[in-house]
């Protein structure tokens, strides 16, 4: 930006609250303010011959990406939160904020001429707002954040990298954050790439992809040489730029990738439970799901219609509904809490705890253990390997009309389906569902349709639980197990969750952004 020439001290009406540490005084152009969660303006034109002078600058996407900048109407007041980065250069004050209208977020920079008389000042007041945009009374977040941005090309419909320059990039610049940017170029390339990351140069890990990424990820930082520090140190998040986006919908709340960057940036550090999949001799861990039955089958079985965003796990669905609806299985599962009330509740308590104090989530994944500590490992594995003995507490049944396995440690599975209402990060415990596949279509479909609200835990065909662990052997030769939405082997596996295990960023800390349940009956 070119410097401006400072507005002469003769040309400025005297400040008037020169001592007052909220107010930077503007002269006849009006002042800045800092309210309790705002950033207030209260100005005069700032046009008229010798004031200062605040104007906007819009940042505009536009067709081609390449931005364009316009003058916009000033605004009265900017959230802290929307508040980017400030900064003052050769007497000219910038102030880069986030407006979200319509579901998605646009870039704007107050640009102000400051007075030679009022330099000190202003830098004064600059660091205040920036103190104020990153620890507010609703929110704590650590400002330029070091960011190695990893991009699937061929996350969704191939279109990621252009998302990232469009609509990610911009932010995390205006932010002022540091970024790395790597694009993966094969299967399994962002697990390489976390497994061999240095984690003292970076905070975050966002992965511009779809769920797929963050998946490869977490499974890298857990074969680093010390698995459990570096899936403290590194926050793992997700920029929607793929076909199955449930990572971001939980934690930003949205699928707009501007939004999204924007949740990146003003993102709660905070940890999130992980589960070991065991399957063989390898152990996965996934942060998302694991589905047998009909969920399988139509995340995995829908890849050719993977041009039609989301909707491909609907139309997956409704298509088995027509065909094969039953996936015989053997199961034995760690129960937690068995009775739907109780499940509510113990949610409900949570959450009303953490509304009532949102800025103050114990951030236990920045408590680093030592180097040399053996506790730097992944956990051992509290219930064994699909290869052990199954734990005495647990009974292995027939499940011969299974029509539907799904446990998850995230309440949306795609923006439409809050499977889990009642799924919380760090409750150390999964969630999971159970549906017969012998119910008529109808109830089926009956089913499909409460996913979106919530409700499925209400439903009398589905049995809802928290669990700390399972053991499933399917009897079929053939078929889909996702784990995360990615595909292995068909054969018996064994999953457990380690509580906190991993490090996510959200927009609330302690919750995810869906709806919970409804309340206790
Ligand atoms: N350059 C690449 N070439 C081929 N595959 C890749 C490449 N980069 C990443 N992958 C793989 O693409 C898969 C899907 O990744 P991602 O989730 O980002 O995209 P997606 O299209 O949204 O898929 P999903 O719907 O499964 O989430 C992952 O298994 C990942 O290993």
């Amino acid at each position: 930006m070119e410097a401006s020439p400072p507005p002469s001290d003769e040309e400025i009406s005297p400040p008037k609250n020169i001592n007052n540490p909220l107010e930077l005084n503007l002269g006849a152009a009006g002042a800045l303010l800092l309210g309790e969660n705002e950033l207030r303006l209260s100005q005069d034109s700032g046009t008229a011959p010798g004031t200062a002078r605040i104007v906007e600058e819009t940042q505009d996407p536009g067709c081609c990406g390449l931005g364009r900048k316009g003058h916009g109407q000033l605004p009265n007041t900017i959230l802290y939160y929307d508040i980017l980065w400030a900064e003052l250069r050769d007497f000219v004050l910038t102030i880069s904020y986030a407006q979200r209208i319509r579901k998605t977020a646009t870039l704007h920079t107050l640009v102000i001429s400051i007075p030679a008389a009022s330099v000190s000042e202003a830098s004064e007041f600059i660091e205040r707002l920036i103190d104020r945009a990153y620890n507010s009374s609703s929110f704590k977040s650590q400002p330029r954040k070091r960011i190695k941005v990893l991009i699937n090309p061929h996350g969704g419909r191939g279109r990621a990298a252009k998302i990232y320059s469009k609509h990610i990039e911009p932010f995390f610049k205006a932010a002022a954050c540091q970024i790395e940017v790597e694009h993966t170029t094969h299967h399994k390339h962002g697990e390489e790439i976390a497994q061999r990351l240095n984690i003292e140069d970076f905070d975050v890990v966002a992965c511009c992809s779809g769920d797929g990424l963050p998946h490869e990820v977490f499974n890298g930082l857990a074969k680093q040489k010390y698995p459990r520090r570096a899936l403290r140190k590194l926050a793992v998040c997700q920029l929607p730029c793929g076909s199955g986006n449930g990572m971001s919908w939980n934690l930003n709340g949205t699928d707009d990738p501007a939004l999204a960057a924007l949740t990146v940036v003003k993102g709660v550090r905070m940890p999130m439970d992980l589960v070991s999949v065991t399957q063989g001799n390898t152990r996965t861990l996934s942060f998302l799901s694991q589905a047998v039955g009909i969920i399988a089958e139509c995340d995995l079985g829908t890849e050719d219609l993977r041009w039609m965003g989301d909707t491909r796990f609907t139309i997956g669905y409704v298509k088995r509904l027509m065909t094969k609806t039953i996936w015989p299985v053997d199961v034995a599962i760690g129960t937690a809490i068995s009775e739907t009330n109780e499940i509510k509740r113990a949610y409900h308590h949570v959450h009303s705890e953490i509304s009532k104090r949102p800025d103050t989530i114990p951030d236990v994944s920045l408590t680093l253990l030592s180097e040399d500590d053996s506790a730097n490992d992944l956990p051992t594995l509290r219930f064994g390997s699909i290869n052990d003995a199954l734990p005495d507490t647990w009974l292995m049944k027939p499940y011969p009309n299974l029509g539907n396995f799904y446990a998850g440690n995230m309440a949306y599975m795609t923006a439409n389906s809050n499977v889990f209402p009642t799924s919380l990060p760090a409750d150390g415990l999964m969630d999971l569902i159970c549906v017969n596949g012998d119910i008529s279509r109808r109830r089926a479909m009956q089913l499909a349709d409460a996913t979106g609200s919530g409700a499925l835990i209400d439903s009398a065909d589905v049995k809802y639980q928290k669990i700390v662990g399972y053991r499933i052997v399917p009897r079929q030769k053939d078929g889909y197990i996702s784990i995360d939405g990615e595909r292995i082997p068909f054969g018996g596996f064994q999953a457990e969750v380690h509580h906190g295990l991993g490090t996510v960023l959200g927009k609330v800390g302690g919750i995810y952004m869906a709806k919970g349940p409804s309340s206790v009956e």
